[in-house]
């Protein structure tokens, strides 16, 4: 498992662009036939991609993790960001159409990965946090999460936000996850920005036409740097880093939070004309 270590606003600062992306762009989670994991120190949440390409994986501790499975002492969201996929947790046997949502509740034992039939190529996406206690397994169809309608054409940034596990859907100790899928002709996400000093988040952007970039914003809103972004690379905001980003394509991404609360609005709105 690859460790990124924790850093302050002080580190933009000074970074250049390969620091920058050393530190917080994650820009190859999915390799075919492996479970790639990324911890950040950042509220310790790790980041896995998952491409079964006609196996089964299964979701191994590794062993700077200390513990017997990976969620003895955690939990974990998956989503599906590829073709059909299978879940098996401790024997229970989950479908996963794409952009389907799995909570894993801390204690599960065993989980494998599979596609759904020979040659779906599932690919999921995976964030775990610690856990205190363990909330039921649950699967979320992407029909079923909290929708809300976000931005306007106007100001190319219409966007549907669909919430899976969250604190009025399905439970979680930390994890909050969920997708925002970006309308045709719009291209900017999470505009105006905010932060949320309460918890880190991490972004993984999806459905970027392999021509196109998302150029991703982050930083204290102050000081801003950018990074450019490929189809299904991740971006890694510490609680004092803004994260939105405007796409040459319109584009999906998969956002997920670990902290202190789950509370959605807790987050300090930046004006745009605060930015620089
Ligand atoms: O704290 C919330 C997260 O930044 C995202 O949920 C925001 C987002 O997906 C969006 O505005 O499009
Ligand atoms: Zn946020």
């Amino acid at each position: 498992m690859e460790h990124r270590y924790a850093t302050g606003p002080d580190h933009v600062a000074r970074a250049d662009t390969a620091a920058l992306r050393d530190q917080y762009l994650v820009p190859d989670l999915f390799v075919p036939g492996e479970i790639r994991l990324v911890h950040t120190h950042h509220d310790r949440m790790v980041l896995g991609g998952v491409v079964p390409d006609g196996r089964t994986l299964r979701l191994e501790a590794p062993a700077d993790l200390r513990a017997g499975t990976f969620l003895e002492r955690r939990e974990a969201g998956v989503v599906n960001v590829g073709g059909p996929a299978v879940v098996v947790a401790d024997g229970e046997r989950y479908e996963l159409p794409t952009h389907a949502c799995l909570y894993l509740g801390r204690g599960v034992r065993d989980v494998t990965f599979a596609d759904a039939a020979d040659g779906d190529g599932a690919q999921l996406y995976l964030v775990s946090a610690p856990a205190h206690t363990a909330y039921p397994t649950t699967l979320v169809l992407p029909e079923d999460g909290t929708v809300r309608e976000l931005g306007d054409q106007e100001t190319s940034n219409r966007r549907t936000l669909r919430q899976y596990i969250h604190a009025d859907g399905i439970r979680s100790c930390q994890v909050v996850m969920g997708m925002t899928t970006l309308h045709p002709g719009s291209m900017w996400n999470t505009m105006p920005a905010h932060t949320h000093d309460r918890r880190t988040e991490c972004y993984l952007y999806v459905d970027v036409p392999q021509d196109a970039r998302v150029l991703h914003l982050m930083g204290r809103p102050e000081e801003t740097r950018h990074l450019v972004v490929a189809d299904r690379q991740a971006v890694i905001s510490p609680s004092w880093s803004v994260h939105t980003g405007v796409g040459t394509a319109a584009y999906s991404f998969v956002w997920a939070m670990a902290g202190e609360n789950q509370a959605f609005d807790d987050m300090d709105a930046v004006p745009v004309t605060a930015m620089a």
